[in-house]
């Protein structure tokens, strides 16, 4: 046996020994591991005007009633206890199919919530994601028994208005910082806008998530600029000819739709 192979018998017999001595239940670990979900929507209503314009769109943030303890009767995030057997982003995948009956979606991570005492029950340590989703899908959603009510509210309302529960304001607020900075720097308002639509109505849906949002030159910019040049085209028919749409506007406005380019912004151009 030459002596590579000796170091090498030793090193696994003592890691054996090591394993079979070895016992988590010795260590405090955490009484819980759940996923939070920060389920943002935009709600479009048509307006009653007899001119045609722009629908209403909101940005909204869904909520759920807690029927028991701790912080019963207070609105919370939804979520759940993520299991032994799968991962975090799963237990988080499965409670938004739960809460939406939609499987896929706009799902990311935001952070970890781990302020000793944020939850009565014990060690808990929360990992928050957020999604985006379209109205309807929250439409279909099923009260589930372990919720009261479920409603859909402004950030205002959220954030202002309501008692929540645990950390949540904090992680509503965290929430709304990553979408309003994703909203100016990727093309995630392509998650709340049709295939086609007119630039007016993605310069509203910039404006309903980042209400200070003001550029004069926005769709010279959108089409024309270097750096934005490419992320959204003009849709044409199959003959090549541009196509509009007279569907929120007197006269017909260019529809548009996002390409795959994906916005490399720099601060330096
Ligand atoms: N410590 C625990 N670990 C794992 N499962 C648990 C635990 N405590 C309860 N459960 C199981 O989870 C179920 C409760 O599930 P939910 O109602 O989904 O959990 P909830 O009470 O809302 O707790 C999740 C909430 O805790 C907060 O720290 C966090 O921010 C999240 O919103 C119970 O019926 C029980 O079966």
């Amino acid at each position: 046996m030459s002596e590579n192979n000796k170091h090498v018998n030793t090193e696994s017999a003592n890691d054996e020994l090591e394993a079979r001595n070895y016992s988590s239940k010795k260590y405090r670990t955490p009484d819980g591991v759940p996923a939070d979900i920060v389920m943002f929507t935009l709600t479009k209503r048509e307006r009653k005007t007899v001119t045609k314009t722009l629908p209403i769109r909101e940005l909204k943030v869904m909520l759920i009633k807690r029927k028991g303890w701790p912080f019963a009767g207070r609105w919370a995030l939804p979520g759940g206890f993520c299991q032994e057997n799968e991962s975090i982003y799963g237990a988080a995948k499965r409670e938004l199919m739960e809460e939406t009956g939609v499987d896929g979606g706009h799902l990311e991570y935001l952070n970890v919530y781990s302020q000793p005492g944020r939850d009565p029950r014990g060690w808990i340590i929360s990992h928050a994601f957020f999604a985006l989703v379209e109205e309807w899908m929250l439409e279909h959603r099923q009260a589930a028994d372990d919720a009261e009510d479920v409603g859909l509210f402004t950030i205002q309302e959220a954030l202002e208005e309501l008692e929540l529960a645990f950390d949540h304001r904090t992680i509503i607020e965290d929430a709304y910082r990553r979408i309003q900075q994703q909203m100016l720097e990727t093309t995630i308002a392509r998650q709340f806008l049709p295939r086609d639509f007119t630039l007016s109505e993605l310069y509203q849906v910039i404006q309903s998530v980042v209400p200070d949002f003001e550029e004069p030159n926005f769709i010279r910019k959108i089409t024309s600029t270097r750096s934005r040049k490419g992320i959204v085209e003009e849709v044409r028919d199959d003959e090549g000819n541009l196509v509009s749409s007279n569907q929120y506007s007197q006269r017909p406005a260019q529809l548009y739709r996002f390409t795959e380019l994906v916005p490399r912004l720099s601060i330096y151009t």
